[in-house]
Formats: C-alpha cells, sequence, structure tokens
C-alpha cells in the first residue's frame, strides 16, 4: 500500500511563479483521455511553453480556467449565460510518462463548481465518473495555475492512474477551497488589485 497523500497542495495563497496565465484553443490530443481512463482533459497547445514560461516544469498542477462565451454556452441552473464562467481544474503538463509521449502537452480537466458535489470523493474507488461537459473543441480556453501537486509519475497499471488523477482531484478542490485561491473563482467583490486584475484578464475574450 502507497502512503495517502496530503489533502491540499502549496502554501495558504498562491506564491510567485503563482499566478501563471496560459492560453490557446482546445486541440485533439490523442485521443486517451476519456477512451481509456473516462477523464476527458482540454488539451491547449504547448509550443511556446519553454520560451514563455521557462519556470513552469513538468507536473501536476490546479488553477482556475474559463472558456470564450462566444463559441461555449455553459448551461447554469438559471440558464444559458453570455459571460464566461469560472470553474477549477487540474491539470498536467509534461510528456506522460504512462504513456511515453515524445512532446510535451498541456491537458486540463475542467471540474464542477465546488458548490456542488464532488464526483470524485472517496469511497467512489473504481467507480468514479469524472465531470464530463459537451464537448468544446476549438474554443478559447484561459486558464490561471495557481499551485503544484505533484511530479508526473509512470504507472504499475491503467487503473493506478486513474486513482492517483481522482485523488488530484480532490486536491485541487481542497486546495482551491482556501479563501485566498477561492477568491478566484468566487468574486466577492472584496478582491484586491492583483486578484482581480487576474480575474478580469481571465473572462476576457477578444
Ligand atoms: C490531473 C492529471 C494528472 C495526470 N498525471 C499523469 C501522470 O502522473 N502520468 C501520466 O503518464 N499521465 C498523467 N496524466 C495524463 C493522462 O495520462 C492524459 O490525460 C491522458 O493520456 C489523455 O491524453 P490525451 O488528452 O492526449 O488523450 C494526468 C492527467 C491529469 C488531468
Ligand atoms: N470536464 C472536462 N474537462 C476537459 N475537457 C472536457 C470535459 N468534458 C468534456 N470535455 C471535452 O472533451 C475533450 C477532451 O477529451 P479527450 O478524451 O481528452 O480527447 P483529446 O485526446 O482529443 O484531448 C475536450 O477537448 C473537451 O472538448
Ligand atoms: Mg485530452
Amino acid at each position: 500500500m502507497s502512503k495517502p497523500r496530503d489533502p491540499v497542495a502549496g502554501p495558504d495563497s498562491p506564491e510567485p511563479p503563482f499566478p501563471i496565465r496560459l492560453s490557446g484553443p482546445v486541440i485533439k490530443g490523442f485521443g486517451r483521455g476519456s477512451k481509456d481512463l473516462g477523464i476527458p482533459t482540454a488539451n491547449i497547445p504547448a509550443d511556446d511553453l519553454s520560451e514563455k514560461h521557462p519556470e513552469l516544469t513538468t507536473g501536476v498542477y490546479y488553477g482556475v480556467v474559463a472558456l470564450d462565451p462566444k463559441t461555449y454556452h455553459h448551461e447554469t441552473s438559471e440558464g444559458s449565460t453570455s459571460t464566461a464562467v469560472v470553474l477549477p481544474a487540474v491539470l498536467s503538463i509534461g510528456y506522460n510518462p504512462f504513456y511515453k509521449n515524445t512532446v510535451r502537452s498541456v491537458e486540463i480537466h475542467i471540474m464542477p463548481a465546488l458548490t456542488e458535489p464532488s464526483p470524485t470523493a472517496a469511497g467512489q474507488e473504481g467507480h468514479t465518473k469524472f465531470n464530463r461537459l459537451p464537448d468544446f473543441y476549438k474554443t478559447r480556453l484561459n486558464l490561471l495555475i495557481l499551485g503544484y501537486i505533484r511530479p508526473e509519475f509512470d504507472y504499475v497499471s491503467l487503473e493506478a492512474l486513474v486513482e492517483d488523477i481522482r485523488v488530484d482531484c480532490e486536491v485541487a478542490r481542497e486546495s482551491l477551497l482556501r479563501e485566498a485561491y477561492k477568491c478566484y473563482l468566487v468574486d466577492s467583490g472584496k478582491t484586491s488589485g492583483k486578484v482581480s486584475e487576474d480575474r478580469a484578464w481571465l473572462v476576457s475574450f477578444d
């Protein structure tokens, strides 16, 4: 048995180099996320990553995302919205050692709002239904990376990889529930300068 993982990752408020801004159109990946793992990941181009963000090492991170509402209509209980909805996310940046990719990819799994029950909560091991939205290929995605979780690993089985990603979702969720992170998701009206600036960038799609 491997030892239990820490329930949260990173300091109590984002520290440099975070938040890191990434943006790009959602592109096709290797087609494994949904099919092999049951975990859809929105892939965005990674071409200029080493030039623009040399500090961004390979690994698993958490953050917040927004999709361009011009092409993605998010359904809420109030109906369809024309402003971008901000959602929590967990992502991997790297070569997917389990699949031995030769090119680096950025793969983002968008989670449900923190006010909704978590589909990846413990007790569902082996039966987890990861969050799935209607497809949004080609839509522009803005991402603020807020913290680092762990390095990428190779695994003895597909089940072991899926279980670790399930725990990543829970770690991301608990980490983002902290006040200094939650303010990126929920605009309380009293957020300070830099947070509002980053949040304004997140939901702007010109
Ligand atoms: C939160 C998260 C953590 C991941 N961690 C690993 C990892 O440690 N090792 C690995 O080989 N792949 C990891 N992956 C990548 C998955 O293997 C990848 O999403 C899958 O291969 C789907 O790829 P595709 O979008 O190209 O189809 C992770 C993905 C996510 C979303
Ligand atoms: N919760 C989600 N997070 C990320 N992408 C999602 C989600 N739900 C649906 N999708 C869609 O699924 C696609 C990714 O599925 P995936 O099986 O990883 O395919 P690919 O290999 O092409 O990336 C995304 O591009 C997006 O259109
Ligand atoms: Mg993918």
